[in-house]
């Protein structure tokens, strides 16, 4: 995937403000913080920019954008109403109402249960999911469960930031991009 000049500045500038704290929320966890990065209301509207601009040209027909809980939502939203297309959360567990499909799944520090409303995606719809970060890739591979589930076909994974070394991208099954990647964490 190439970007145009513009998208690259773009990308470069969300790149340099992303917040790192390392111990956090474990020790030997580098977290990867992109509230940081959006204190800046310039890296707010380049961000917009960029994924909205991938996300028209690369999934021009998706029927609907899955965000995950909780900074997916961040990006979900924003592609689902400049698309005119479904925008469907994917929460912890305990926090959507209705029937729900559950998946457990790890985390680079732990373990949680996903859940998405049974009825939120009709059988052959087709979506991406999207998230802030790309670790172990836990989430993602649940979402991704979650969704073939209620009978929805994932067109891609899509994350702003990746962890490269931990190589999460083993455990999806579907084309995954990432904006930004760190090579050595
Ligand atoms: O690839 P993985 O190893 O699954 O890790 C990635 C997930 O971890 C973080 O969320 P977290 O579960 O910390 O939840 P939060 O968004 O509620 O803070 C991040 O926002 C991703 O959703
Ligand atoms: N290193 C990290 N930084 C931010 N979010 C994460 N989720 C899992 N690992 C993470």
């Amino acid at each position: 995937m190439s970007f145009d000049q513009i998208d690259l500045e773009r990308l470069n500038l969300l790149k340099s403000k992303i917040g790192e704290y390392p111990d956090f929320p474990k020790k030997g966890i580098n977290f990867k913080d992109i509230f940081t990065a959006f204190r800046d209301g310039k890296v707010c509207a380049a961000t917009k920019n960029l994924v909205l601009n991938y996300v028209k040209k690369n999934h021009p027909n998706i029927d609907a954008v899955v965000g995950l809980d909780a900074r997916g939502f961040l990006f979900s939203f924003l592609i689902a109403a400049e698309m005119e297309i479904g925008c469907v959360p994917i929460r912890k567990k305990g926090k959507l109402p209705g029937k729900t499909e559950k998946v457990e799944y790890n985390l680079e520090y732990g373990t949680d249960i996903f859940e998405v409303q049974s009825d939120s995606i009709k059988p052959g719809q087709k979506v991406v999911i999207i998230d802030d970060l790309l670790a172990t890739g836990g989430s993602l591979k649940a979402a991704n469960e979650l969704i073939k589930k209620c009978g929805g076909i994932v067109e891609a994974n899509i994350v702003i930031l990746e962890l490269r070394s931990i190589n999460g991208r083993k455990n999806l099954d579907v084309p995954v991009f990432s904006f930004i990647q760190y090579a050595d964490e």
